[in-house]
């Protein structure tokens, strides 16, 4: 869709507290990390550690006390269509058809053009919802929903995807499913991914890399290279590999 990969994020020495009345939190010190331009990292750390302020940071969506963001180089100080968020809940407009939810943004940026509907319906077929472009969401299933809300950030061209747990609140068949399909549209668009989840064995099948954070301040104890092959469907969850680098990862996590 966009031609372009993903872009290069590098997080370097974030640090942030938050303050509220007499309660100081620290949620992340120092944090390094750099992902390459394509490549797919899951962080994965325990509740509480800084995983979501982490990624609202690099969304621009709230600055950090220290340190900075930068993609392909550039320092980040707010949000920009570059980077993309979705969040656990898809939040998609319930007064708006789909394609007009998928459409919203470009509107509210006032760049909407003769081809952006056309643009939108190829980015629905691209995530099954062909025919549902007249369907408000109420008339989608939570999948559905989720896919609605893929496109949505899709039309923006980012070339920096930031998940946020976004599939935690889905059944097991539906959160198979929508693992799939991230992973059949990341290999075709290449864009950059950071996927924040609590599951060690989401965080092994999607990813090239899983992070490890520490319980707060979070920051980043260990690194994980994925070395799989893909796709890594059915077959690899029962492969002594699979069970050994989940158990793993596990014993990072209690680590941490
Ligand atoms: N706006 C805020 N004001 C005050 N404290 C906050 C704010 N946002 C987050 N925190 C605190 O910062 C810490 C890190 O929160 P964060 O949501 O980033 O953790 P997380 O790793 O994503 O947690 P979980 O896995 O449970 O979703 C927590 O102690 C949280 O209470």
């Amino acid at each position: 869709m966009n031609g372009e990969v993903g872009a290069r994020v590098e997080v370097r020495s974030i640090s942030k507290i938050f303050r509220r009345s007499r309660q100081v939190t620290q949620a992340l010190a120092s944090v390094d990390l750099c992902v390459e331009p394509g490549e797919f990292i899951c962080l994965l750390g325990p509740s509480g550690c800084g995983k979501s302020t982490l990624l609202h940071i690099v969304a621009g969506f709230i600055a950090p006390d220290a340190g900075e963001v930068r993609v392909d180089g550039i320092a980040k100080t707010g949000p920009g269509a570059d980077r993309c968020m979705l969040f656990q809940a898809p939040t998609l407009f319930p007064w708006l058809t789909t394609i007009d939810n998928v459409l919203f943004g470009l509107r509210a940026r006032g760049a909407i053009t003769s081809e952006s509907r056309r643009q939108a319906g190829e980015l629905l077929e691209l995530v099954g919802l062909g025919s549902f472009g007249g369907h408000y969401p109420h008339q989608l299933s939570g999948g559905m929903r989720h896919r609605a809300a893929l496109a949505r950030a899709l039309i923006n061209r980012p070339r920096v995807l930031l998940m946020d747990e976004p599939f935690a609140a889905l059944d097991a068949i539906t959160r198979e499913a929508m693992q799939n399909f991230l992973l059949g549209l990341w290999g075709r668009e290449r864009t950059t991914i950071i996927f924040v989840t609590h599951d060690v064995e989401e965080a092994a099948l999607l990813s090239d890399r899983v992070c490890v954070m520490s319980g707060r301040p979070g920051r980043i104890i260990a690194t994980e290279e994925i070395a799989l092959g893909r796709p890594r469907d059915e077959v690899l969850r029962d492969t002594a590999e699979f069970v050994s680098l989940r158990r793993k990862l596990r014993e990072r996590l209690a680590d941490a």
